[in-house]
């Protein structure tokens, strides 16, 4: 890839192979994403996803081929400005709400600082949590504690939010509701986005792009151009959309 490429790309992976001793999780993937655009992958149990965002997140660096971050490579330490959003919030239960997100701090900034705890109460108040700042994660609801852990990926104050499944242990109502948020708070930022999600509707709802990863080890079967227009509706619009990428997993 040249160095262009690189640097003009929010993530770029290039002929990425990850294997976990003699399983192979990804084979040959490459993607790009461009600064401010929100993409998802999807792709049956198994086929890599979620090895990709830790890829992408710095958390391995046994692989073959290029990950860069912002022309950074991923394996530079502190060198790409990413956060992380898994499938449970992973709040630690003996902190407060400000306490959890100030763990997502830069190792740089004293989390007892005054500066520190303003940036984390604008956080709290980014994801419309202002007022439960020093209320205990058994205190929350499953969409508050997912925005709590929103918020604490973007204590870093990251260019790229890597997402994991974010929703799929919530009911379906508020589900609906934290991917609106979701969107909102994309739309009123800088922020690249990559989720990982299995639920179709999901990602053709959210993203401007879908890219397919299928098979064992997972290689990139397509990618499903949405477009960029906004707000879309649930039900009939989404339907074309998920039929391709459907038709893509191979799935009736
Ligand atoms: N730490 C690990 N050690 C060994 N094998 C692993 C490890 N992590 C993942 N794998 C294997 O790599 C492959 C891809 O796993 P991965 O979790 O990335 O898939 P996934 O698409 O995210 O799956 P799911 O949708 O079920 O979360 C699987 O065969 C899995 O068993």
């Amino acid at each position: 890839m040249s160095s262009t490429g690189e640097s003009s790309s929010a993530v770029a992976v290039e002929d990425l192979t990850k294997a976990y001793g003699d399983t192979v999780a990804l084979r040959d993937v490459s993607l790009s994403v461009a600064p401010g655009e929100f993409v998802s992958v999807v792709g049956h149990s198994g086929c890599g996803k979620s090895t990709l965002l830790r890829v992408l997140a710095g958390l391995e660096d046994d692989f073959r081929g290029t990950a860069t971050v912002d022309g950074t490579d991923v394996r530079t330490e502190g060198g790409h400005r990413v956060g992380m959003v898994f499938q449970e919030p992973r709040l630690l239960p003996w902190k407060t709400v400000r306490e959890n997100v100030a763990v997502g701090l830069p190792r740089d900034v004293d989390p007892d600082s005054e500066a520190a705890r303003e940036r984390v109460d604008a956080l709290l108040d980014r994801v419309g949590l202002s007022g439960f700042e020093d209320a205990r994660p058994s205190e929350l609801s499953g969409g508050m504690a997912q925005r709590v852990s929103l918020a604490r990926g973007l204590a870093y104050d990251p260019t790229v939010m890597l997402l994991d499944e974010p929703f799929s242990a919530l009911d379906a109502l508020t589900k609906y509701e934290q991917q609106d948020f979701l969107l909102d708070l994309w739309r009123d930022s800088d922020l690249t986005v990559v989720l990982v999600t299995h639920d179709v509707e999901e990602a053709a709802y959210l993203s401007d792009r879908v890219v397919v990863l299928g098979g064992q080890p997972g290689t990139v079967e397509t990618t499903v151009d949405i477009g960029e227009g906004r707000p879309r509706d649930r039900e009939e619009w989404l339907v074309p959309y998920r039929d391709r990428i459907t038709t893509a997993l191979g799935v009736e």
